[in-house]
C-alpha cells in the first residue's frame, strides 16, 4: 500500500543554517510515528514542512499521493496541533470551534462529539488566552481533528501538562488511530515512546528510526554514557 506521507531527500535551510540535511520518511496509514530530537534539532522545522506551513529548501514529499509544493489539496486531511499557541487568544473557546469547524466543514455532530469526548463543556465560555496549558492542548486537539482529518500532525502533544489532560488526549489519539488516522507527533520526552508504533530520532539533521523500546534503551544508554563521562553514578 502507498505510504501516507513520504520525504525524499528533505533539505531545509534556516537562517544559512540547514536544520534538515536529507531526511528520507515513508510513513504507512494507521502508523503513530514520534519524531524525537532534544531541543532545536529541528522536529518543528520538519512538522511544518509536512504541514505545508514552511517551504522547504530541496528534496520532495507527498502526502496522499500528492507532491506538496505542486498541490495543496492534502491540506484538507491533515489536522495540526502546533507547539506554539496558534488559536485565537481574544476569541472563547465555543467561538474557536465554531470558526474552525465552519471553515473546515466540520459537521455539529463531530464537534459536539468532541467537545463530549475531550470534555470541553466546563471550558466553552472561557476565553482561549486564560486556559491552563492542558486545557489549551484539549480544545487545540478538538480543532485539528475537526473536519474528519486522515493525518495528525501534533508538536509535543502532551508536554509539560496535568495528568489528568495527558491520559485524554491519548485516549483521543488511540481512537483517531483505530477509525484508520495517521499521527505523526514531534517529542522531546522519551517517556512517551510506548505510546507510538515507531520512533524516528532526529539527530544532525537526519532522522535514525527505532522501535519505541530499542529508542528507550538508546536514551538510557546515551544517559549513562554522559553520566560516564562527568563522573556521575552510572544509575
Ligand atoms: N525561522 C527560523 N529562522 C532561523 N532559524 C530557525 C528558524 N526556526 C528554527 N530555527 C532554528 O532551527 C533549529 C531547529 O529548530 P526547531 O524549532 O525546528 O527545533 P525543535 O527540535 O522543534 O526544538 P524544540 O524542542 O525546542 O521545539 C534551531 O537551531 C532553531 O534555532
Amino acid at each position: 500500500m502507498q505510504p501516507v506521507i513520504k520525504a525524499h531527500d528533505v533539505v531545509q535551510v534556516l537562517n544559512k543554517k540547514t536544520v534538515l540535511k536529507g531526511i528520507n520518511l515513508e510513513v504507512p496509514a494507521g502508523e503513530a510515528l514520534g519524531i524525537f530530537g532534544t531541543r532545536g534539532t529541528g522536529k518543528t522545522t520538519l512538522l511544518h514542512l509536512l504541514a505545508g506551513i514552511d517551504q522547504f529548501h530541496s528534496g520532495r514529499v507527498e502526502i496522499l499521493g500528492m507532491d506538496i509544493q505542486k498541490d495543496n489539496a492534502y491540506k484538507k486531511h491533515l489536522g495540526l496541533v502546533t507547539q506554539e499557541r496558534s488559536l485565537f487568544r481574544e476569541l472563547k473557546v465555543a467561538e474557536n470551534l465554531d470558526f474552525i469547524a465552519t471553515l473546515r466543514g466540520g459537521s455539529r455532530a463531530v464537534l459536539g462529539q468532541l467537545v463530549k469526548s475531550l470534555e470541553l463543556n466546563p471550558l466553552l465560555k472561557e476565553p482561549v488566552s486564560t486556559l491552563e496549558d492542558g486545557a489549551y492542548q484539549r480544545v487545540a486537539l478538538a480543532c485539528a481533528l475537526l473536519g474528519d482529518p486522515k493525518i495528525l500532525l501534533a508538536d509535543e502533544l502532551i508536554r509539560d501538562i496535568d495528568f489528568y489532560s495527558q491520559r485524554l488526549l491519548l485516549k483521543i489519539v488511540r481512537q483517531f488511530l483505530k477509525e484508520g488516522g495517521t499521527f505523526v507527533c514531534g517529542f522531546s520526552q522519551m517517556d512517551y515512546a510506548g505510546q507510538l508504533n515507531r520512533i524516528a530520532w532526529l539527530t544532525d539533521g537526519q532522522l535514525t528510526f527505532y522501535r519505541p523500546e530499542e529508542a528507550v534503551k538508546e536514551w538510557q544508554r546515551q544517559f549513562q554514557e554522559i553520566n560516564r563521562q562527568s563522573g556521575e553514578p552510572h544509575d
